[in-house]
């Protein structure tokens, strides 16, 4: 029977999944974040494969909803990021994404989550990350053209349309709830999520907004954060995850199950800080 695409892709999200659990689990670590979305639920059931006499001394530690509920289900230990003491670390956090640039720039919050998946990935001393192929991109905002996602305190949702609009936005938008049910989507931190579509970004810090030219990541990133009433932003940006050990929002490494059946791993060159 052949393969629907459906099937590849999932197939393709398992294998990341797999490879990058094997790679980045050591059995001597004891705390792990456990990112949102589809591709993560593969991460939990690869970890969960490895049975109580590997998982039992490890914990667990959600970026919302969606994960604790997956935590729990495969028996695994669950514990909350606010009860990590100031200064400690969680060992390594998995996590998908929407679109990877070359640079392991990374668009997240495609399914409503982005706060707490950024602060998990940041207290981590590994962050990996897990994709299928049709996240790989040169430039974010060429596959992934729904906008990047970025949540907003409520009240502050008008004016800040109007600023993302003023920076370049093609129709920034409040994201709807399910289909049938009136109004915004709500996160898990109560918050909304507007989507920002942007021509595609460029990697780097030069920015040359000013001349006509097009917002890189780090450029847009940097004002995005800064507009009153903005939560987070589902862009992952900055220090490549080799050069700072915990805090970097970018990847060690990122996994992409391919249709070929093969798994591509991107890491970021390891230059100095
Ligand atoms: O809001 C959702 C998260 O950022 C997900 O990690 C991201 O959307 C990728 O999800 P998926 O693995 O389902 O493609």
């Amino acid at each position: 029977m052949a393969t629907s695409s459906a099937q590849l892709v999932e197939t393709s999200k398992r294998l990341a999944a797999y490879q990058a659990v094997k790679d980045y689990l050591l059995p001597t670590y004891t705390r792990i974040g456990i990112g949102s979305g589809s591709t993560v639920v593969y991460v939990v059931e690869a970890i969960a494969a490895l049975g109580p006499v590997v998982t039992a001394s490890m914990t667990f530690y959600p970026t919302g909803a969606q994960s604790e509920e997956l935590i729990e289900a495969a028996g695994l230990n669950l514990q909350y990021i606010n009860k990590l003491a100031p200064g400690d670390q969680l060992d390594v956090a998995f996590d998908g994404a929407d679109e990877v640039d070359d640079d392991l720039n990374l668009i997240k919050g495609g399914g409503a989550c982005l706060w707490q998946e950024k602060i998990v990935a940041t207290a981590a001393k590994q962050f990996v990350c897990v994709a299928d192929f049709r996240k790989l991109s040169s430039q974010l905002g060429t596959s992934w053209t729904k906008g990047i996602p970025i949540e907003v305190l409520p009240m502050a949702a008008p004016r800040i349309l109007g600023e993302l609009k003023h920076l370049g936005s093609i129709n920034p938008k409040i994201r709807e709830g399910l289909p049938g049910k009136a109004g915004a989507i709500v996160t898990d931190n109560g918050m909304w999520i507007i989507d920002a579509p942007f021509p595609p970004l460029a990697s780097g810090k030069d920015c040359n907004v000013d001349e006509g030219g097009s917002w890189t990541v780090d450029a847009l990133a940097d004002r995005l954060i800064k507009i009153p009433g903005v939560a987070e932003i589902g862009l992952f940006y900055g220090k490549n995850g080799l050069q700072v050990q915990s805090g970097a929002q970018k990847p060690v490494a990122a996994y992409f199950g391919m249709a070929d059946g093969t798994v591509k791993i991107k890491t970021p060159p390891s230059t100095k800080a």
